[in-house]
């Protein structure tokens, strides 16, 4: 059943329809579907999210566990997320797919690269990065030794969404980062390798939109379908977890809620651990690349815990909980 719908919205020829998607800009049609989370917290910030007194949630009444929140980025929290996952994110010592095409000297930063040749090839090839632990896609095992400090801002942030929902005592401690082109697609896959498959996973969504699909823990449930555009979370927690999930189709979107530049993108009240990137993203001539990334690209951020409550490492020889 999975692999039938994947298959339906990947499909060129002919193009799938798109009407039972579900969708969150227009959810007067899916009331049957999915229902409106209202929280017991309604207060604290972050910066680059709008108050959390206006966040729309919802949960996929089909998919328990599964809950949505409607862009809670302001513009310039968007583009900051957009400039540290091209620029500072895909720097060493992270792992990226581009590493074993050695193609970049070690001494030099892709990014800089490609905007100062005017060269965009390793752009185009990027396809993922790993934070944190990485994720070893060939033994799907996470080691002590195949490990960095994760970024504190992406820690910080996915933390603040944890605690907002209810999820207190969350570690942010590893992260994929991936970059889809228009044409990519992510085939179905649950994310099991992680110590703690109690902790929930957390997902931001930049650019381009995605179809997303969710099942169930087993291939045969059919999945329900969903767009997931810029500034879009998601969170999988408890029955959701475990279940098969993949992107069959990239979506261009007709809106750019990234260049909506009548909001917080003047604002001058902006701490300084955030400043710098923030500056940049401020001047429209330096954010452009990103911009134009963002234009026929989608990056999705999916950060998990990795050590179950109490552990302090993992043992490599066994992947054992060593307390
Ligand atoms: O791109 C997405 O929305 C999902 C990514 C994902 O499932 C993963 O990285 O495990
Ligand atoms: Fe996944």
């Amino acid at each position: 059943m999975f692999k039938e719908s994947f298959k339906y919205y990947k499909s060129k020829l002919p193009l799938p329809s798109l009407d039972n998607v579900i969708d969150f800009n227009n959810v007067e049609k899916f009331t049957k579907k999915v229902t409106k989370i209202i929280l017991k917290v309604t207060n604290g910030e972050f910066f680059g999210l709008i108050p959390i007194s206006e966040w729309e949630i919802y949960e996929v009444d089909q998919n328990p566990g599964l809950i949505f929140i409607k862009n809670p980025f302001t513009t310039l929290g968007q583009r900051y997320w957009t400039v540290k996952c091209l620029q500072e994110y895909t720097k060493k010592p992270n792992k990226s797919n581009l590493d074993p095409l050695n193609l970049v000297p070690d001494n030099q930063e892709w990014w800089d690269i490609c905007q100062n040749n005017n060269d965009f090839t390793l752009l185009e090839k990027l396809r993922w990065i790993t934070l944190g632990y990485h994720h070893n896609w060939d033994t799907k095992i996470y080691t002590e030794e195949n490990k960095n400090d994760f970024p504190k801002d992406l820690g910080d942030l996915t933390v603040f969404f944890a605690n907002t929902l209810g999820y207190s005592n969350f570690n942010a401690e590893a992260a994929i980062v991936n970059y889809y082109h228009l044409d990519s697609t992510l085939s179905g896959h649950t994310d099991h390798s992680e110590m703690n498959l109690e902790a929930p996973l957390f997902s931001f969504s930049l650019g381009q939109t995605a179809i997303f699909l969710l099942g169930g823990i087993s291939k045969d449930t059919k999945p329900s379908a969903m767009f997931l555009r810029s500034g879009d979370v998601v969170i999988m927690s408890k029955e959701s977890r475990l279940c098969y999930h993949g992107v069959p189709k990239i979506v261009k979107s007709n809106t750019k809620s990234w260049d909506i530049t009548n909001c917080d993108v003047n604002s001058n009240e902006i701490s300084e651990e955030y400043k710098t990137v923030t500056d940049l993203c401020k001047n429209s001539t330096l954010w452009r690349p990103y911009g134009d990334y963002l234009s026929h690209s989608r990056i999705n951020i999916n950060v998990r815990q990795v050590l179950k409550r109490g552990q302090k490492r993992l043992n490599s020889e066994s992947n054992e909980n060593v307390t």
